[in-house]
């Protein structure tokens, strides 16, 4: 079921961003809303976050219904704020843990589970309409088709395979490169069975970043923002 934020609906401007792993949504939507003074909302945090919850309470993540049952017990928060990013799992900060090794290996099998997906797409809805501020970048993997697909800006950000293994392997320091490349093309494969953001729905626009560097990256969204939600552009 889609859950529509658009303009109309609650006063947000949604500027929905989806793309594989290592393709820069995180650190890209994070600047592109700081530089617009919109909310970020990190949509795969949740689906890490329950990842890691999961792994603290021994539940076998094999089966999809013990999966469901941990949802009972799951108190997320995530901070909107792109210049205060943090995530809490009940009084626990798992800023850090949820990006470990141990986590990216299991999150899929937690992003299969329909019931899941439609928990947090339930979630998501709350922080977007609730997030005050005049609009918000959220990132994923199915935000321009499934969670967000009437937003006013849709981006499937895209980078060659080897570009994003090669950014991803900079800023994890001294994981094995093969390892994290067979971790993230692995990844990529289990997520796609469930979401498809490797081509373009209709009305999305892709953005290539593989010959962009970071700035000019942040750049091509906040000019795409502009085209088409009324802001007013800082002085030059
Ligand atoms: N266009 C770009 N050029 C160079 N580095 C980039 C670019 N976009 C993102 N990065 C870097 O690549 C790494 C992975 O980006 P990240 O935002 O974590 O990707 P994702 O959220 O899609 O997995 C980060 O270190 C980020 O700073
Ligand atoms: N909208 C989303 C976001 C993430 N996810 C899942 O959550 C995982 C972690 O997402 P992420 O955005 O943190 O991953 P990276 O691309 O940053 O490595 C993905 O591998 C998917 O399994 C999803 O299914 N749908």
């Amino acid at each position: 079921m889609a859950v529509n934020y658009e303009t109309a609906d609650h006063g947000v401007s949604v500027v929905a961003v989806d793309g594989p792993a290592g393709s820069g949504k995180s650190s890209v939507s994070k600047a592109a809303a700081r530089r617009l003074g919109f909310a970020y909302l990190d949509t795969g945090a949740a689906y890490r976050a329950l990842a890691w919850h999961a792994l603290d309470t021994a539940i076998d993540l094999d089966s999809a219904d013990a999966v469901v049952a941990s949802l009972h017990g799951f108190a997320y928060a995530i901070s909107l704020d792109p210049a205060d990013y943090g995530v809490r799992v009940g009084a626990t900060d798992v800023t850090e843990a949820i990006r470990e090794p141990r986590i990216s290996e299991v999150v899929s099998k937690i992003a299969r589970v329909p019931e899941v997906r439609g928990h947090l797409n339930t979630l998501f809805g709350g922080l977007i309409a609730g997030c005050g501020r005049p609009g918000i970048v959220v990132e994923g993997r199915d935000i321009t088709t499934v969670v967000a697909p009437e937003a006013p800006v849709r981006i499937l950000l895209t980078a060659d395979e080897a570009v994003r293994l090669s950014r991803r392997s900079a800023e994890l320091g001294g994981a094995s490169a093969e390892a994290l490349a067979q971790q993230l093309s692995a990844r990529d494969r289990q997520d796609s069975k469930v979401v498809d953001f490797m081509t373009a729905a209709d009305g999305v626009t892709t953005l290539d970043s593989t010959h962009l560097d970071f700035d000019q990256t942040v750049d091509a969204v906040v000019e795409l923002v502009h085209r088409v939600v009324p802001l007013e552009r800082p002085q030059s």
